[in-house]
């Protein structure tokens, strides 16, 4: 059994300390491949579209970002996926528990970068919707390697005014949290291989 309360716990923390929250098996390596069978599959039955910038998603930008993504949508969730909507909807309880937020619901959906893909440094709430209050982003990659490129990179201002850049690797299992209108980032593209993933918003009302 994991310890979700110190996954959760973790995660609040990395944010308060250092601009973003990690949790490495975050999901445990049977959820990662099963969530990544239906990923396929849905891949496969043509689900998936390519992904927007901007309010509504409406301008495919290749310049900007190159994934392809599909919505989760609690009607149409296999038990895989109701069961990790649930355990995003048990986080937005123990963040509003813990630190007030107010978070109201989730919007997550699925992504896959196409090698050599990539998504442009940027911030994730709009100007035009500022619900946007947490993203996460939760890898489902197998054994992913160092030369398989594909890492984000978090950009942390420092109090000296200069910026420092950390890149993190889409490992499978791994959950990565942040303010959303607070941390800029970038994903830099997958060198020989597809990079999965789940990436969404906590929102407030
Ligand atoms: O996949 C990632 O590591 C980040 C994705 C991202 O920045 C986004 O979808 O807004
Ligand atoms: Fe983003």
């Amino acid at each position: 059994m994991r310890d979700t309360e110190a996954l959760f716990e973790s995660l609040i923390d990395g944010i308060l300390e250092k601009g973003y929250g990690v949790a490495d098996a975050f999901l445990l390596p049977d959820e990662v491949t099963a969530l990544r069978t239906r990923l396929w599959e849905r891949q496969a039955a043509g689900q998936f579209r390519e992904a927007g910038i901007g309010n509504g998603q409406a301008a495919v930008e290749k310049a900007i970002r190159g994934d392809e993504i599909l919505w989760l949508d609690t009607t149409t969730a296999t038990p895989e996926e109701a069961t990790f909507l649930n355990q995003i909807d048990q986080f937005i309880g123990y963040v509003n528990r813990t630190c007030y937020l107010g978070l109201r619901d989730s919007e997550l959906h699925y992504a896959r970068y196409p090698v050599g893909t990539f998504y442009k440094r940027h911030l994730d709430r709009f100007r035009a919707d500022s619900r946007r209050r947490l993203s996460i982003i939760c890898y489902l990659n197998d054994n992913w390697q160092p030369t398989d490129g594909g890492q984000l990179a978090v950009y942390l201002p420092q109090p000296d005014g200069s910026e420092h850049t950390t890149l993190i690797a889409p490992v499978g299992g791994r959950l990565v949290c942040f303010d959303s209108g607070l941390l800029e980032h970038e994903v830099l593209p997958p060198a020989n291989r597809d990079r999965l993933s789940i990436t969404g918003w906590l929102r407030t009302a």
